[in-house]
């Protein structure tokens, strides 16, 4: 059979956790708006979060491969195999993968194995240690493969330059930028969605200050835990605390045990991303070591207290949007009580910012997918892409 010209190919993506669905589904539907080809491939890792998240935005997976395994050491080694047949069939101009999961891993170890052209979308994240684990030997690993590399901040370009990555590093922004200003001006004008996506925290009283806690982390398992739910007790005299509960049992177990039935903690499930988005309009700061809310919650003047020691995205700090207050109880309760007790200092975190994106991620990735002949010529490039990958926002996004 011929092999079709570069450019009537698809470009396919492999994604399989809640916030790749979210920060590839402006991707896919700028691709769409353009009559580019396109196919999505789920694996599975997150099989209802995926799903709900996706159709948050109208989309669905192309194919699903329904893959789970109970370590990310099983999962990845269950894609691999299958990823490749897929890619080998669709023969896509590129293979799209995004951030650091299992998924990510494997998506782009199969891509390579299969001979396709390999774009990395959020590249060059960095702690600089372990941790988190396994999501900074993913990324590190991707950027080894890839030869498209889609940076968000000029942060992340240089880490990438730095390693001496092959291919092309281009500055563009987030794409969950994207996603969040999609979703938000779907709510302002959709009142039927706004009403649906407000439903599940309905209930909780007015009078008192919200204060919206995420966490899931691998890193922050155990004892970690223990000291932010002890945190979250004792901030209950404060304030009203929401927490969508992950559902991995490490988390919601602990979780519904330390913190269930106590008056003004309201566990709530995994909201779609609408819901989520319309929380945290309503809520006074947020507490999280989720990495997709550390990026929303400075675009949308929310005070973000980071639940870590250390963070890959330093532009939040540095904007003054979020703070890093670890896991023990006593930083976690003064931190909070600080915020919620100095106006001066709320209203300096909740300036609205945005340092990872203005929202047009999505059309500068594209637009450099659909470079004519790109996906072969990324893999001879070497070079920094220059101004002409650069993408600036308002207020400093893309750098
Ligand atoms: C080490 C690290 O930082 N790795 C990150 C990790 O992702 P994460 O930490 O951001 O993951 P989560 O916190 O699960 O998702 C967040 C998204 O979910 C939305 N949300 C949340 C609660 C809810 O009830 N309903 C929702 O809709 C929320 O608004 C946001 O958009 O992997 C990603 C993929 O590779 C990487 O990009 C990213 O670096």
């Amino acid at each position: 059979m011929p092999v079709p010209h570069p450019e009537s190919r698809p470009i396919l993506f492999i994604a399989g956790t809640r916030p790749e669905a979210v920060k590839l589904a402006p991707l896919v539907l700028d691709l769409q708006a353009r009559g580019v080809a396109t196919r999505l491939v789920a694996t599975g890792q997150h099989p209802d979060m995926f799903g709900a998240a996706l159709a948050g935005f109208g989309l669905k997976a192309d194919i699903d491969l329904g893959l789970t395994a109970p370590t990310p050491d099983a999962l990845v080694g269950r894609l691999v195999p299958a990823l490749a047949d897929v890619i080998r069939r669709a023969l896509p101009a590129w293979v799209v993968v995004q951030g650091d999961t299992s998924s990510t891993l494997a998506g782009a170890l199969a891509a390579r194995y299969a001979g396709a052209a390999l774009a990395h979308v959020e590249a060059g994240l960095r702690t600089g240690c372990d941790d988190p684990h396994p999501e900074e030997m993913h990324r590190r690993l991707v950027a080894q493969m890839a030869t498209l590399h889609l940076a968000p901040t000029a942060a992340a370009a240089s880490a990438l330059l730095a390693e001496g990555v092959r291919g092309g590093v281009h500055v563009t922004g987030n794409s969950g930028i994207d996603a969040l200003l999609l979703m938000a001006a779907r709510l302002r004008r959709d009142a039927a969605l706004a009403d649906a996506a407000v439903t599940p925290f309905g209930h909780v009283p007015r009078g008192r200050p919200w204060v919206l806690a995420t966490i899931h982390r691998r890193e922050n398992r155990g004892r970690r835990l223990a000291g932010v739910l002890a945190a979250l007790a004792e901030l209950s005299a404060d304030a009203e605390i929401l927490i969508p509960v992950h559902p991995s049992p490490a988390v919601a177990g602990p979780v519904r045990a330390m913190l269930g039935g106590r008056a003004h903690v309201h566990l709530l499930p995994p909201l779609p991303y609408a819901g989520f988005v319309a929380l945290m309009l309503r809520c006074a700061l947020v507490l999280t070591d989720s990495g997709g809310v550390q990026e929303e919650a400075p675009a949308l003047g929310l005070p973000c207290l980071v639940l870590r020691d250390g963070t890959e995205r330093p532009e939040g700090l540095a904007s003054g949007n979020a703070r890093l207050v670890g896991t023990e109880r006593a930083a976690i309760v003064a931190a909070v009580r600080g915020l919620l007790g100095d106006a001066r200092l709320h209203a300096a975190m909740a300036v609205p910012a945005l340092p990872y994106g203005d929202g047009r991620a999505a059309a500068a990735i594209n637009d450099l997918l659909l470079r004519p002949t790109a996906a072969s010529s990324a893999q001879r490039s070497g070079s920094w892409s220059g101004s002409g990958g650069h993408r600036r926002s308002a207020r400093g996004g893309g750098r």
